[in-house]
């Protein structure tokens, strides 16, 4: 559904992403990993068009993205800091996304009810607190029923119960068949939510299988100790690679 192929991209003289080769098929959840900065928001971006790679293409269906704008209508967007026009109220701001979208007659308004966005449709966008920002940029991803949906450390900001409700609807979506791409620090929330699991060190895509192969490679039964037994790895891998060029 979602082929990433050999897409390079330098800020500056650093190189973030190295000659990426990745697939994301529909029906998958995938779990994008990595420490800080280590290029997975510049990745979603890149197959957002929202950043452009030095090299390389992404194709979404088989189609290339490049001069093509048409396939965003497949994608729900959930972005790490949803950035919206100040004075605009919850209620324009969905009225304004339903005008751009006018094929789609059908929303799917689970969020808005479930985080109670219906009851402050005339709150402006500024006065809203970050936990809510969230819950309008959840709602606005889900609300178009799109075939993929890509997030963006979800649940960050969110109360409990908020999690509870994003998680569950998440889970809904992925039992519908629809592609998910999630990155996120917190290792229980991926494991609930995710059975494949790619992790990116360094530029590079270090371990890129589903769970229960991650789980197999490193021995370990817990999604969270595989994946600290993944970290360890890439770190000695580096350690012996500084070493050898000290050599
Ligand atoms: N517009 C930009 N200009 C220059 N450097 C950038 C830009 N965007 C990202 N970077 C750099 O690219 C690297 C990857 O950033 P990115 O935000 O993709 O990482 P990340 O894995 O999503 O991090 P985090 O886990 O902290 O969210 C970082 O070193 C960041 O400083």
């Amino acid at each position: 559904m979602i082929s990433v192929r050999h897409i390079h991209k330098k800020f500056g003289k650093l190189d973030v992403l190295k000659d990426f080769e990745l697939e994301f098929q529909a029906g998958n959840s995938y779990a994008l990993m990595g420490p800080n900065g280590s290029g997975k928001t510049t990745l979603i971006k890149i197959i957002l068009a929202m950043v452009l790679p030095n090299s390389g293409d992404v194709l979404v269906n088989g189609q290339s993205i490049k001069g093509n704008t048409a396939y965003r209508s497949q994608i729900g967007y959930m972005p790490q800091i949803g950035r919206y026009p100040d004075n605009m109220r919850i209620g324009q701001l969905f009225s304004m996304m339903q005008d751009i979208r006018p094929e789609i007659k059908d929303y799917d308004m689970d969020l808005v009810k479930a985080f109670g966005l219906d009851t402050m449709l005339d709150k402006p966008m500024h006065t809203l607190s970050g936990g809510t920002r969230q819950k309008v940029s959840a709602a606005l991803a889900f609300m178009f029923r799109p075939a993929i949906l890509i997030l963006d450390e979800p649940t960050a900001g969110l109360d409990p119960i908020a999690v509870e409700v994003l998680k569950n609807k998440i889970k809904r979506e992925r039992e519908a068949g629809k592609l998910i791409l999630i990155t996120s620090h917190i290792l229980s929330e991926l494991e609930e939510l995710t059975n494949q699991a790619i992790y990116i060190f360094e530029g590079e895509v270090f371990f890129n299988d589903s769970v229960e192969s991650l789980k197999d490679i490193t021995g370990e039964n817990k999604f969270s100790t595989a994946i600290a037994r993944l970290m360890e790895w890439s770190l000695k891998k580096n350690t012996k690679k500084t070493e050898l060029a000290h050599v």
